[in-house]
C-alpha cells in the first residue's frame, strides 16, 4: 500500500478509536455494584465485644432490608460500637487474601438510617488488605478507609464520593506505618462496615440498611488515558520504523539503479570506442583506413616521413591461389610491418594491396633504412603456401607542402620503384 495512504488510514483509525474510547468512558461504560439483602452473602453483626467491650449486636433480614439491633453498653472499652459487616474475602476463590477491587468506582450510595433515633451518625468504612504491610490472619492490619456522616439529613440515602474517604488516623498511629501507606486504597477490599458513630451513647438502637450501591466505570480515567497514549506512541513507533525501512529500501533501489546506469554508461563508452575504432580501421587487416590516417596529418609534427608500400604482382597471387589466400597474405603483411616498426608509427591500408606507413619524428634517411629493412623482411618471410613475395617502397619526408602533395610525392616514388623493376626502395626528392 502506498505510504501516504497507509499513514492517512492509520491516523483516521487512531482518531476513531480515541473518540470511541472517550465516548464510552464518559457515557456508556457505567458500572454498579449493589449490595442488598437476598443478593449479598457473608453479612454479620459485630460489636465492641471483639475488643473487650459489652455491647450487643444482631442483624436480621426483614422486608428486604437488613435490621441491625444494637445495644450499646458502657464498659471499660472506651469506643463502644455496633456494626453490620459485609465480607468479600469469604467468597469462593478469595481465600488467599483476595478481596474485591473497588478502585474503578467513584462513589457509593448508602440507603441506611436509624429507625429509633434522629441525630446519631454512622460510619461507613472499607477495609483494604495490602500484603506489603498487612497480615491476612489479622483483620486489625487491614486498612480502615472511611467517613462518618449523619444519615437523617438525606432520607433518600447518602451519596459518598470515594475520594472523600480517609484512612483512620488512630489506625495509622497504631500500625506505625510509613507515610506512603497513609493514602486510601480500594484495590483489595476485604470488608465493608457500616457502624455506629464515634460518640454513640449507651442505649438501644435500630439501624435499617436497604442497600449499598457502588457507582463507577469499568476503567479509571487514568487507565483509558494510558491506553490511548500507548496506542498513539506504539503506532507512531511502528510508523517510524516502517518509514525508515521504506526509505532504506528506496535508497537501495536508487543505488542499484545508479549502479545499473553506471554500468550501462561504461558499456556505451566501450561500444562508442569500438564503433569509432571500426570507423577508422580497415576490417580485414586491422590497420588504419584513410579516415584514420588523415588525422595524423592534422597534428603539428616537425619531422615526419612516410612510405608507400605496395605488394608486387599481387594480382597473380589472387589468380593463382584464390582471393581467400590473397586476404590471408594481406593480413599477414599488415601484421609483419606493424611488428617491425616503432609503436609510434602508424600503418594504414590505403587501398587494395597498397599500405602507408607514417613515421613521426623520423628523418628521410632513417625512413629509408626502415623501408629497406622491411623490404628484406617481406622478401625473406615464410608466406603461406610457400609464396614468394616482394614489395616496392616510395619514401618521402614532409616538406613545406600540403598532406595531399606529400602523399602524392611518396606515391610517385613508389611508382618509380615499380618502374625500375620492383622489390626496391625509392626516395622522393625532398620538397623544401
Ligand atoms: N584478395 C584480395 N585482393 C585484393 C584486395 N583488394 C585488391 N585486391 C587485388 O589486388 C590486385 C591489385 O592488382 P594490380 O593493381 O594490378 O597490381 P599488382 O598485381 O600488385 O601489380 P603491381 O602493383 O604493378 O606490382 C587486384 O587483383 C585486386 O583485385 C583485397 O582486399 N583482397
Amino acid at each position: 500500500m502506498e505510504h501516504r495512504k497507509l499513514y492517512s488510514i492509520t491516523l483516521v483509525l487512531l482518531l476513531v478509536i480515541t473518540f470511541v474510547a472517550i465516548f464510552l468512558q464518559f457515557f456508556l461504560l457505567e458500572r454498579t455494584l449493589v449490595l442488598r439483602p437476598g443478593d449479598t452473602k457473608y453479612v454479620s453483626a459485630i460489636s465492641d465485644q471483639s475488643n473487650g467491650g459489652s455491647s450487643v449486636a444482631r442483624v436480621i433480614e426483614k422486608d428486604g432490608k437488613w435490621l441491625l439491633a444494637c445495644h450499646i453498653i458502657a464498659s471499660e472499652y472506651s469506643w463502644p460500637f455496633c456494626e453490620i459487616s459485609i465480607g468479600f474475602f469469604q467468597a469462593p476463590g478469595s481465600q488467599k487474601g483476595e478481596g474485591i477491587d473497588l478502585s474503578t468506582f467513584s462513589s457509593v450510595h448508602v440507603k441506611a438510617r436509624y429507625l429509633n433515633k434522629g441525630h446519631e451518625s454512622l460510619r461507613f468504612q472499607l477495609r483494604n488488605f495490602n500484603p506489603a504491610y498487612g497480615r491476612l490472619d489479622d483483620p486489625g492490619t487491614w486498612k480502615y478507609v472511611g467517613i462518618e456522616y449523619w444519615p437523617q439529613r438525606s432520607p433518600e440515602g447518602n451519596d459518598i464520593p470515594l475520594k472523600s474517604l480517609q484512612v483512620a488516623t488512630w489506625w495509622i498511629v497504631e500500625q506505625k506505618l510509613p507515610i506512603k501507606y497513609a493514602v486510601p486504597e480500594f484495590d483489595n477490599v476485604m470488608m465493608l462496615e457500616l457502624a455506629t458513630g464515634n460518640n454513640i451513647q449507651p442505649g438501644e438502637y435500630l439501624i435499617e440498611v436497604e442497600y449499598i450501591q457502588f457507582n463507577g466505570k469499568y476503567f479509571t480515567n487514568s487507565q483509558i488515558l494510558l491506553f490511548l497514549i500507548s496506542l498513539w506512541v506504539s503506532s507512531a513507533a511502528c510508523f517510524l520504523f516502517y518509514s525508515l525501512r521504506l526509505s532504506y529500501k528506496q535508497l537501495s533501489e536508487t543505488e542499484k539503479r545508479a549502479e545499473d546506469l553506471r554500468q550501462l554508461n561504461q558499456l556505451l563508452n566501450v561500444k562508442t570506442k569500438e564503433l569509432k575504432n571500426q570507423a577508422e580501421r580497415d576490417p580485414l587487416t586491422g590497420a588504419l583506413n584513410r579516415a584514420g590516417i588523415e588525422k595524423i596529418f592534422t597534428k603539428e609534427l616537425e619531422v615526419l616521413s612516410l612510405m608507400f608500400i605496395d605488394i608486387d604482382h599481387f594480382k597473380s597471387i589472387n589468380d593463382n591461389y584464390g582471393h581467400a589466400v590473397g586476404d590471408e597474405i594481406l593480413k599477414e603483411f599488415s601484421k609483419l610491418i606493424s611488428q617491425n616498426c616503432r609503436f609510434t608509427d602508424f600503418l594504414a591500408r590505403w587501398g587494395g594491396e597498397e599500405f602507408l606507413l607514417v613515421c613521426p619524428n623520423t628523418s628521410l634517411s632513417d625512413a629509408y633504412e626502415l623501408a629497406q629493412a622491411l623490404r628484406r623482411l617481406i622478401r625473406d618471410h615464410q608466406w603461406t603456401n610457400n609464396i614468394r613475395l616482394t614489395s616496392s617502397f616510395g619514401v618521402a619526408q614532409l616538406g613545406d607542402e600540403s598532406p595531399t602533395a606529400f602523399i602524392e610525392r611518396a606515391d610517385k616514388a613508389l611508382y618509380d620503384a615499380k618502374v625500375r623493376g620492383r622489390d626496391q626502395v625509392v626516395l622522393s626528392k625532398s620538397q623544401t
